[in-house]
């Protein structure tokens, strides 16, 4: 696909549902027996694979405009699938089923895509595996297809290794139906849309030093009608789009703004850009408008520690804006990024250098420096919605760039283009 967007941003506008929030939101809507609905849900790819599985299993889910309507016969009256779950692209998905889907009478089999199939599962499949959950996964339990037998499954207390949501949910879900006790412990807080989300479906949640689910929880999942917030990973386009292109003034309405997930408006502001935070509301997960404008004279940054999941998602193109920032930026503690869609500390720092910008690589994270050279050449999305948008963005920089693969923005992003188009660029 040939990019290229160009002109300010001006305006005002929303942003599509919070993927994590949607799939959790369609998990525990399918697990409550009876209606819920979901408003303002994200119907982006990753979010659908969750909608089909659940409706393999014999929940009813429809759309009604913009509103998903969901009708289940409860947990315990789930069907068996006559196929293999297909997880698609969505590590979300099959972590999270993973979890979910050891509480049933009957085997489940769950596989996405080629990345998915490159993914770490150990991660999951070693805690539920503990749990007595009767799990294993290809390449001695370390990957996709991952196959679930019934079993009994058990509290444990686990210590959490890495900061990562997916395992934490996944160990969650499963403590839903086991016969003990659960309780977790994070070294460094992931992001907690599980913990903030699971009461509202009736679930009693403890969160002091530890979580703490007792036995039987999964019987306490009443349906409940949620209303997703605005993805702040799909808004970090163009915050960073609106900060790097003379003349934007952006206005983005109902983006969550939730404490494990707003890093990247902490960094903006680290950075000298000029951003603002009004109107927040909180029914169970914050919202907030957020006005940005083009800041001229952003200031290098390094971003570590625990702020690191706070915007792990939102780092290719947080290193994007570091690139227009008056010296060098550093990124570390980040090894994550290797294990998503695509390894993206080595995908932005190829594509990026492709183009001209001057970026390298370590060992968990990279180092921006300011500028770049003009240098023409095709970049790649590698499969990966967030480096596709990415390089979208950098076109306000480099103008037009061929971008292969530049279908993969459906997976979190429908209407990325358009929503550009209409705030004038
Ligand atoms: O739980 C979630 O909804 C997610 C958790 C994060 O992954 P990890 O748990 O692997 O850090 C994030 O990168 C992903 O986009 C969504
Ligand atoms: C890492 C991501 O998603 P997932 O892990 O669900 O594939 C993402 O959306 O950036």
């Amino acid at each position: 696909m040939k990019v290229s967007l160009s002109g300010p941003l001006k305006g005002e506008t929303t942003v599509p549902g919070d993927k994590s929030m949607t799939h959790r939101a369609i998990i525990f809507s399918s697990i409550a027996e009876g209606r819920s609905v979901i408003e303002g849900a994200l119907l982006g790819e990753d979010c659908l694979s969750t909608v089909e599985i659940f409706r393999q299993l014999g929940v009813t889910i429809d759309l009604d405009g913009e509103r998903l309507l969901i009708d289940s016969p409860g947990f315990n009256a789930f069907a068996e699938p006559a196929q293999v779950l297909d997880t698609g692209n969505s590590g979300t998905t099959t972590r999270l089923l993973a979890g979910l889907l050891t509480g049933l009478p009957f085997r489940t089999v769950l596989s996405g895509d080629a990345s998915i199939a490159r993914r770490p599962m150990k991660r999951i499949i070693a805690p539920l595996q503990q749990m007595k959950a009767a799990i294993s996964g290809s390449y001695n339990d370390t990957r996709t297809p991952l196959i679930i037998e019934p079993s009994a499954v058990k509290g444990i207390h686990y210590e959490m290794p890495v900061a990562s949501a997916q395992v934490k949910s996944a160990i969650l879900l499963a403590g839903l139906h086991a016969d003990t006790t659960l309780t977790i412990k994070e070294k460094v807080a992931s992001r907690d849309h599980t913990e903030t989300m699971l009461p509202l479906y009736g679930v009693d949640i403890s969160r002091d030093e530890v979580i703490t689910l007792s036995p039987g929880a999964i019987n306490q999942v009443r349906p409940y009608d949620f209303r997703v917030p605005g993805d702040i990973s799909s808004a970090a386009f163009l915050i960073v789009a609106a900060l790097i292109t003379p003349g934007s003034e952006l206005t983005l309405r109902n983006v969550g703004i939730n404490p494990t997930r707003d890093g990247i408006i902490e960094v903006v502001r680290q950075m000298g850009g000029d951003i603002t935070v009004s109107d927040v509301t909180d029914d169970g997960e914050p919202t907030a408008t957020i006005r940005v404008r083009y800041t001229s004279d952003l200031e290098p940054l390094t971003i570590e520690g625990e702020m690191i999941p706070r915007l792990i998602d939102e780092i290719p193109v947080i290193a994007l804006l570091m690139t227009q920032a008056a010296g060098t930026s550093l990124i570390r503690d980040a090894g994550e990024l290797k294990v998503k869609e695509t390894n993206r500390i080595d995908a932005v720092v190829r594509e990026l250098t492709k183009i001209g910008f001057k970026l390298t690589a370590t060992e968990d994270g990279m180092i921006v420096q300011e500028g770049r050279n003009d240098i023409r050449a095709a970049v790649d999305s590698c499969g990966d919605h967030r480096i596709g948008m990415m390089l979208a963005v950098a076109t306000l920089i480099t103008g037009e760039l061929d971008i292969d693969d530049f279908d993969s923005i459906n997976v979190s992003f429908p209407g990325f283009m358009e929503q550009f188009k209409q705030l004038g660029v």
